[in-house]
């Protein structure tokens, strides 16, 4: 049984547990492990990160005038979600000082025209990062392009120069969403070393990068998938379990070592009775509560850090194309 302890302290439906804003927070818990689960506030968390990135720009745009990070966005078609992101992405790109650069093209670009368009942003001096919003459409080769990139300018570390260099230990540009994991895990756990992480999902966007990043971190690190056997048994042993399968509500309560840190990467619209959806994430929010010690809500949780480490990579890219870094 849960009872959200947060400034407004709201009771909703079980199943509209997720906690907003005003929630977030301690919650008190009775459950059979008698374990008070806290949250990990990673839209608070993503703010102060900005703030610090906001500072550092116009603090290194006074000392070597004209520095000024720029991040070109490119979207391919209109998915909603995709709209979302990349508006986000646009505005809090401003907001830290930055120059956005926004490339909106047709849901049915050429994939010739798109790598086209990369070839120009790589050429570009005013764009330091470049990022190209995915999912694509169906006729474009995301692996195309996104080996197109240059290296450098690669901020969803998401080009195989940058995957190797994570891999083998060297500086790389690290794909946002692990990155954004793992800042919010030293920040509340301090150091990770000798912990048992379990990483549930194997994609090259988040499961391989956070595993690498967790070994870096000297965790005791298994990747566990589809094909995993016994993979609630897989799931009790971690003492940071890192959920990232995009199957809705998947880890159960009973899959979490009592006091463990959980990080639901999840992001997934489910249909509601009255026709509209609400978001979940890939872990049984109210089932983990009593039994987590600590866990990532959805929304708020891992989601914002996403975009926040989108600017700290486009500002460590143009320090480094300005020799500053
Ligand atoms: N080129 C890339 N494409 C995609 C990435 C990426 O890192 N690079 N990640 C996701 C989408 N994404 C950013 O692009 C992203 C996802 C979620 C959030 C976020 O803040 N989520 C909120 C909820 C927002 C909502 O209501 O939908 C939260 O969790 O609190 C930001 C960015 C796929 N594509």
């Amino acid at each position: 049984m849960v009872a959200f302890a947060g400034a407004l302290g709201t009771r909703r439906a079980e199943a509209d547990r997720a906690p907003r804003a005003a929630d977030r927070g301690v919650l008190r818990v009775t459950g059979s492990h008698n374990i008070e689960t806290r949250l990990i506030d990673g839209k608070a968390f993503a703010a102060g990160l900005r703030a610090r990135i906001g500072a550092e720009v116009a603090a290194l745009g006074a000392a070597h005038p004209p520095f000024r990070p720029g991040l070109a966005v490119v979207l391919v078609g209109a998915d909603p979600a995709s709209e979302v992101y990349v508006r986000n992405k646009a505005a809090q790109t401003v907001e830290a000082g930055m120059a956005s650069f926004e490339h909106k093209l047709p849901a049915d670009t050429r994939e010739e025209d798109l790598l086209a368009l990369v070839a120009s942003l790589n050429a570009d001096p005013a764009v330091n990062g470049i990022l190209v919003q995915l999912p694509l459409p169906p006729q474009i080769d995301a692996m195309k392009v996104l080996a197109a990139i240059d290296p450098e300018k690669d901020v969803d570390g998401f080009h195989v120069i940058n995957a190797g260099r994570l891999a083998v230990g060297l500086d790389a540009l690290v794909p946002c969403t692990p990155l954004g994991c793992v800042m919010l895990l030293k920040h509340h756990l301090g150091s990770l070393a000798g912990m048992k992480a379990v990483v549930v999902g194997r994609s090259n966007i988040v499961g391989k990068p956070v595993a690498q990043l967790l070994l870096k971190e000297d965790c005791t690190v298994t990747i566990a998938h589809s094909r995993t056997r016994d993979l609630p048994a897989e799931c009790r042993q971690a003492d940071i379990l890192i959920a990232a399968v995009g199957r809705p509500e998947m880890i159960r309560g009973d899959w979490i070592k009592p006091g463990a840190t959980v990080i639901d990467v999840g992001i997934n619209r489910v249909p509601k009775a009255d026709g509209k959806t609400r978001l979940v994430g890939d872990v049984a929010f109210a089932e983990a509560q009593g039994i987590a010690g600590l866990i990532t809500p959805v929304p708020g949780g891992v989601g914002p850090m996403t975009i926040a480490c989108l600017l700290a990579n486009t500002l460590t890219a143009a320090k480094r194309q300005a020799g500053l870094a």
